[in-house]
């Protein structure tokens, strides 16, 4: 058997004249690959670097140790920033799968192994590695694409329940996480397909081992530190809500109403064959069947809808922003909460779009272009205090400060944010949301109001902070929330209130976990 025959390693994979560095590299394994082939007596290779006996499945594990070496050689020895723009993940066995219609799966599974390689290091927000890697790799088709991200966040999801079946098993730990995580990302028969039949044994046999026998702290796929901070504020809720937080969010949009109706996007939808139900609190809320891509349907680009989750779109209401007032969306980063303002306020008065993050406000620019909004000022600002900030002390009617937080109430669609942060960061956070909270407070006139929030689910985030700038302003009140939304016609469900203020948990009200607490100035 000729060498190019039995390996189909790929080479002719050339975007540029010059070989780019990952080129180099690409190459270079794809020789370390074909040098462990033959060590292994030149057997047949598959797709994913399976092979079809001991002998040359040896010999992907030579290669799958060659791309760590790879990946580690370039760690130690350049800075991050010229890694990133060299785009060292080495996705270059091209092998083919034991049964031929397992081929595309088995590239897409060497893909995610090789991602997760740099995933699990945990300097870099999964997402933007995730979008590097899918940019990069032009060969995956639309739903390889699917298939690599889903089973990337998977294993984020669900480490550590995973890493518990995976002691058990032969190869990379890489290779067993990717292989676990893939049984909920395709169907069983195309997972056989793409894999080695020692591995499918053993996958079948990990299959059957009883999650609800293991430990709450391995079942709660949290970190042991987490876990407590959630037990404290929760009690045995506490497993729920992590159960909750660890699945996949559904995918909502917000209607325009400056651009048109929720019945009317409704229907134009259908159009599309998009199914889609109302959301049961945001009025204007829309939860789609599944997660079609919308961003370059009609319907998106006309600027008729966002994709908002329904918690998102609720605390928006709260703060009741009407015509022609003056507004602040302190925080307001891409903007998000910025667009469903100004369209309440029916694109009049002004809304100041604060934030310290200038590259995060220029994510809003072309949104507010799309959306017809033409009362929203950008600014970025130098802190809290900021000049521009003190000028218009006393000014507002309203203020939402959507401030920084851990972000646990996005682990839905943020799964890595619990394994990249400990819970030292919370005390830091919760200086800044006070700093951020009395400055802003300080914005509005008297009777006007401010709403506090974030998308953490912890009270030292959330209700200790409110709790602590009441006590030390007794010229702000609390407004009851179901008070200030009751004006809308919007009733909040069981459970979402205490002592006044709202607390969305994904476990009860199937939205992202949001707080917000609505506060007026008496004086
Ligand atoms: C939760 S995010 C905002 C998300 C945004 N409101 C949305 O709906 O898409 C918090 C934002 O606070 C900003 N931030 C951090 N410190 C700040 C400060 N001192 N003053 C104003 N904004 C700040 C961050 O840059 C970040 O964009």
């Amino acid at each position: 058997m000729n060498s190019s025959d039995d390996t189909k390693i790929s080479k002719k994979k050339s975007y540029s004249k010059k070989p780019s560095k990952k080129e180099r590299l690409a190459q270079e394994l794809a020789e370390k690959a074909a040098q462990a082939r033959v060590a292994a007596g030149g057997l047949h290779i598959r797709a994913d670097g399976v092979s079809v006996s001991a002998a040359a499945l040896a010999a992907r594990q030579a290669a799958l140790n060659a791309a760590r070496g790879e990946i580690s050689d370039a760690t130690t020895k350049k800075p991050r920033s010229t890694r990133a723009q060299a785009g060292l993940s080495p996705t270059v066995v091209r092998i083919e799968a034991s049964s031929p219609q397992g081929d595309r799966l088995a590239q897409c599974l060497w893909s995610a192994q090789v991602l997760l390689l740099d995933i699990l290091k945990f300097d870099m927000a999964a997402d933007k590695l995730v979008s590097r890697h899918l940019r990069e790799h032009r060969e995956l088709g639309a739903r390889d694409r699917h298939i690599v991200a889903e089973t990337i966040y998977t294993v984020l999801r669900q480490k550590r329940v995973l890493s518990h079946l995976a002691q058990s098993g032969g190869g990379t730990l890489e290779r067993r996480l990717v292989l676990l995580a893939a049984r909920s990302c395709t169907t069983e028969t195309a997972l056989q397909a793409a894999i080695a039949e020692d591995e499918w044994t053993w996958l079948s046999q990990v299959s059957s081992v009883d999650i609800s026998a293991l430990p709450v702290a391995v079942r709660s796929n949290m970190s042991d530190e987490w876990l407590a901070q959630l037990t404290a504020a929760y009690g045995e809720a506490a497993l729920p809500l992590a159960e909750a937080l660890n699945t996949s969010a559904p995918l909502d949009i917000r209607v325009n109403t400056i651009k048109s109706s929720r019945e009317a996007v409704q229907v134009a939808l259908q159009h599309a064959e998009l199914e889609s139900t109302p959301c049961a609190l945001a009025p204007l809320g829309l939860r789609l069947n599944g997660k079609p891509a919308l961003q370059k349907t009609d319907i998106f680009t006309s600027g008729a809808i966002e994709v908002q989750d329904e918690g998102s779109q609720l605390l928006t209401h709260l703060l009741g922003a009407k015509r022609g007032e003056m507004v602040a969306d302190f925080c307001a980063g891409a903007g998000g909460k910025t667009l469903a303002i100004g369209a309440m306020m029916r694109n009049s008065g002004r809304l100041y779009a604060f934030d310290t993050a200038a590259h995060r406000l220029a994510k809003l620019k072309p949104r507010l272009a799309r959306s017809g909004l033409s009362n929203v000022q950008a600014v970025a600002i130098d802190s809290e205090t900021d000049v521009r900030v003190k000028r218009l002390y006393g000014k507002l009617d309203r203020v939402f400060i959507d401030a920084p937080c851990s972000g646990l109430g996005t682990l839905r669609r943020n799964p890595d944010l619990k394994w990249r942060h400990g819970v030292d960061s919370v005390a830091r956070l919760s200086n800044i949301q006070t700093n951020i909270l009395n400055s802003a407070a300080k914005l509005v006139k008297i009777g006007g109001t401010v709403v506090y929030a974030t998308c953490s689910v912890l009270p030292t985030e959330n209700q200790d902070v409110v709790k602590a700038f009441l006590a030390a302003h007794p010229n702000y009140a609390l407004v009851d929330v179901n008070e200030a939304l009751a004006v809308q016609n919007i009733s909040l469900p069981e459970g979402a209130v205490t002592d006044g203020m709202l607390q969305l948990l994904p476990h009860l009200h199937h939205t992202d976990g949001f707080f917000a607490a609505c506060l007026k100035r008496i004086a």
